[in-house]
């Protein structure tokens, strides 16, 4: 074989289609490094962090979803500092540790630190309708306001009966199955968030659009963290043939994409229809958007039905899978710390009494039942490192140069924040009284909503929501249940250890 016909046949070899594209992608990003050296005219040094090798960064010291990054990162900041900087493959990486970080940057100047990282994994399973990915700019801007419109501090009290109809129904099907109640939880939250967004009243949790949901779910847990799929970091792999050698990722894509179609679709068009042959629906944020939409030959119509859509599908998934996770954090911490329920309960006795259920009217009479939401915010994270924000350009901060140009990804740990030994004593045990100051809420003390729901322009939307569900939940529970560990068949309680998932959501 001559020299060319060697070449030739390597080139068009995948395994060197594949090597090309890692090296040349270090390689760019490189050159890209070189070009923000000019930029830093200062000279000013990067935030500290570890050493990494060329072109590969810190490939090999990152954590995977399924290490519990914030924990390692948490780990780092006793070593680097507060602000860690990495690379890997050219990607920047910036985690921000304490509350002063975050606020410095993502709050105090969220102009610069609100658009977001391209992922092509995400984008290949469909999640560009889902605003959290957006860049910041005009599209996610209109997104943004047509969610507020339903979903700001105002309003949410409108679904008040929404929540209070599904919370009793919990009540009752915990009644029947106690030992179902993780299930049971998926589904208060599954058809409290189906009924707001599109007025639809979920029966079953094999109901399809909620299995299709909690499936998009599924695959968005295992690839929103940066970083977790080697194609983030190297997008030319999506140009490899899906039947190579660790494309897996595409087959993962495609199916995933499939499922995020009928998340979008299939509700929205229900509703679209019912409301063209004139039926009268729930209202809902379906509902609204549609009927407010404008004419069929306006130019804006089918951007505007888009985000209609896009609206609708993201509130049912942004507001699932998070508040669950925190409630059955709940349950988790009641099993664990009898004294703190005990304390709950009492509390429950004098101000709601033993001949109704709670309801909103008596949030403000409830102190300790607050501090009990509030440190199951704290206590576990349901997003401990938040949703990535991105610079825009160039900044300096406190000494040190952040590049935009390879974008450092901007990672707020919210769990070290809600961690901190210095703020929270004991940070590892449940303690609601930790916000409490003579019987009352204690307003000095810091609150876990500095942290949990992410940070600056694009924090969470959906938090009055989810806060006022977790209320009703935690409240009406604990004023007719107790929650108590599993016994064994000797009738002993067993030993419970708090363990929490890693990936995306925890
Ligand atoms: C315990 C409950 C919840 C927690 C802990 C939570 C947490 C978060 C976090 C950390 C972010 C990223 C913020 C950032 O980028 O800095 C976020 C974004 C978002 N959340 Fe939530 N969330 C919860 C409930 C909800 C609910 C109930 C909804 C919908 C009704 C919702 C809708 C959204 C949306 C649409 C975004 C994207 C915002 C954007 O990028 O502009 N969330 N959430």
């Amino acid at each position: 074989m001559s020299f060319q016909s060697l070449s030739a046949s390597l080139a068009a070899h995948p395994l060197y289609t594949f090597i090309a594209a890692v090296l040349g992608y270090g390689l760019a990003m490189q050159a890209i490094r070189s070009g923000t050296r000019k930029r830093n005219p200062k000279n000013l040094p990067l935030p500290p962090g570890p050493k990494g090798y060329p072109i590969i960064g810190n490939l090999f010291d990152v954590p995977q979803p399924k290490d519990k990054p914030w924990i390692v990162y948490d780990q780092w900041s006793r070593k680097y500092g507060d602000m860690i900087y990495f690379k890997v493959l050219g990607q920047s990486f910036l985690v921000l540790g304490s509350l002063q970080r975050t606020t410095d940057l993502l709050d105090k100047r969220s102009s610069n630190y609100s658009d977001r990282m391209r992922m092509p994994m995400i984008l290949e399973m469909n999640w560009g309708y889902d605003m959290a990915f957006l860049p910041y700019g005009q599209w996610w801007r209109r997104h943004r306001k047509a969610f507020n419109e339903h979903f700001h501090h105002n309003i949410v009290n409108k679904y008040h009966p929404i929540q209070l109809r599904e919370v009793r129904a919990l009540l009752n099907r915990l009644l029947i199955s106690p030992e179902g109640f993780m299930h049971h939880l998926r589904h208060t939250f599954a058809s409290t968030i189906m009924s707001v967004a599109y007025g639809i009243t979920v029966e079953d949790s094999s109901d399809p659009y909620i299995s299709n949901a909690e499936e998009a779910l599924n695959g968005l847990v295992e690839a929103a963290i940066p970083g977790a799929f080697l194609v983030d970091l190297i997008p030319a792999l999506l140009y490899v043939p899906a039947w190579f050698p660790g494309a897996g990722f595409k087959k993962k894509a495609a199916y995933w994409s499939k499922i995020n179609d009928d998340v979008i679709n299939k509700p929205f068009e229900y509703i679209e229809n019912e409301l063209k042959n004139g039926k009268a629906l729930v209202p809902s944020v379906a509902t609204s958007l549609i009927e407010r939409l404008p004419e069929k030959r306006d130019p804006l119509y089918s951007e505007e039905r888009q985000i209609a859509q896009n609206t609708a599908a993201v509130a049912y998934i942004g507001g699932a899978d998070t508040t669950v996770s925190t409630a059955q954090t709940f349950f988790l911490a009641m099993a664990l710390y009898p004294e703190v329920q005990r304390k709950a309960q009492a509390e429950l006795d004098i101000v709601v009494g033993p001949h109704r259920l709670p309801d909103f009217s008596d949030r403000d009479s409830l102190p300790y039942i607050n501090a009990v939401v509030k440190e199951s915010m704290r206590w576990n994270q349901v997003a401990p490192l938040a949703i990535g924000h991105m610079s825009t350009v160039d900044d300096e901060y406190d000494g040190y140069f952040i590049p935009q140009g390879t974008v450092p990804v901007v990672l707020g740990n919210s769990w070290s924040i809600l961690h901190d030994p210095e703020v929270f004593s004991n940070p590892m045990e449940y303690v609601p009284e930790r916000y409490l100051k003579d019987g009352k809420l204690d307003p000095n003390a810091r609150q876990p909503e500095c942290a949990a729901f992410g940070y600056g322009r694009r924090i969470c939307p959906g938090r009055h929501l989810s806060d006022d569900s977790l209320y009703l939940i935690i409240a009406s529970v604990l004023s007719v249940y107790n929650i108590k560990p599993p016994i064994d068949e000797l009738g002993n309680p067993l030993k419970l250890e708090a363990e929490f998932t890693s990936g995306f959501l925890s």
